[in-house]
């Protein structure tokens, strides 16, 4: 069974992150998820989760769900790239999204979630559909809601259209030909240790040349911004009157009154061009006439992120056949 469901900015002025509504149990408990292609853990805000850590989120109560089931003995924990993280156990309930059910998904109860999650009021927590060897259940992985849907839907794949400042998709076993234009270059992933790993074959700076490069990256839903090696970046920033690295602001700064130029990445012999209105990301505080980029270093990463700034620019195809593939269209 195929399905699509909203992928929705949490903030209007800048696409932060996306969730996506998802029913879990019996009656359904519905609660929108970031999907995350950068991890594999499925945790909820629940009835677990410390009142003192809540605040505005929708949780999951097993306890109410007559399908749930404790997965006892199983514990989680996980840490994200910015720091923030959170732990609990683990049941396995109903999970349905865009009318996709898989029945017995391990999710992910928290116990603790960290400050930056608990002051994140309209995100209720993650759906990880990276590969499933990221998975942090201990003492047995589980599996992501991807990797048990599969053999359900009519092809083992999902899609990603992302849109700047606007609510996109995420569809679930199908490729939609009416969401991209031209054709969909595949590129082969490496799946150790577990992400969505590609290799760019350059980059271009507004209407530049075209730099031929080998660049290895994750395709990261969960990841707001772009992080490219330092040379790909600086060469950008560059071409910005006024464009700082700035210590103070933690990245490429630059005055929101200064013109931008889009930004090309090679996909095999095809590319993708990143509009500069999406890499003019958001002003520092509301109102300031200082403004950072969408596109920043990876060189204090140690990888680099195609994040949203860059995935909400193509229609992504993470296809989980094997061996998995990852295509790229413009759109
Ligand atoms: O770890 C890498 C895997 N993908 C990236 C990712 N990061 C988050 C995240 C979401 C929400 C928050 C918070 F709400 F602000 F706390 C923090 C981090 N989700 O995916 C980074």
């Amino acid at each position: 069974e195929n399905g699509s469901a909203a992928a929705i900015p949490i903030d209007p002025r800048f696409d932060i992150a996306y969730v996506t509504p998802v029913t879990i149990g019996t009656p359904p408990q519905t609660l929108y998820l970031d999907f995350d292609t950068g991890s594999s853990d499925l945790w909820v805000f629940s009835s677990h989760t410390p009142e003192s850590q809540v605040r505005g989120q929708r949780i999951y109560s097993p306890e109410k769900s007559s399908t749930a089931k404790l997965l006892a003995g199983h514990t989680w924990s996980i840490l994200y790239g910015d720091g923030s993280g959170s732990l609990g156990n683990v049941y396995t309930d109903n999970f349905t999204v865009g009318g996709v059910t898989v029945t017995s998904q391990a999710v992910q109860t928290a116990q603790q979630v960290s400050y930056s999650f608990t002051s994140q009021s309209e995100i209720h927590g993650l759906v990880g559909l990276g590969f499933s060897t990221l998975n942090t259940v201990f003492p047995n992985g589980q599996l992501t809601f991807f990797d048990n849907a599969k053999s359900t839907l009519d092809s083992p794949v999902f899609t990603a259209d992302l849109k700047w400042k606007k609510e996109g998709t995420y569809d679930f076993g199908f490729i939609d030909e009416t969401k991209y234009t031209g054709e969909i270059t595949y590129l082969p992933v490496q799946t150790d240790p577990g992400y969505w790993t590609f290799t760019s074959s350059g980059y271009a700076v507004g209407d530049g040349a075209f730099h031929p490069a080998s660049i290895v990256g994750i395709a990261d839903t969960g990841t707001s911004l772009t992080y490219l090696p330092a040379e790909v970046v600086t060469s950008y920033w560059g071409q910005v009157d006024g464009a700082v690295d700035s210590d103070y602001y933690g990245g490429y700064v630059f005055p929101c009154s200064s013109k931008l130029p889009s930004f090309t990445f090679g996909v095999g012999p095809a590319n993708i061009t990143i509009p500069a209105s999406y890499i003019n990301y958001a002003q520092i505080t509301e109102g300031s006439p200082v403004c950072f980029g969408g596109l920043q270093s990876s060189s204090w990463l140690g990888v680099n992120i195609w994040g949203d700034v860059a995935l909400k620019a193509a229609f992504v195809v993470f296809n989980g056949a094997n061996p998995p593939t990852i295509g790229w269209a413009k759109k």
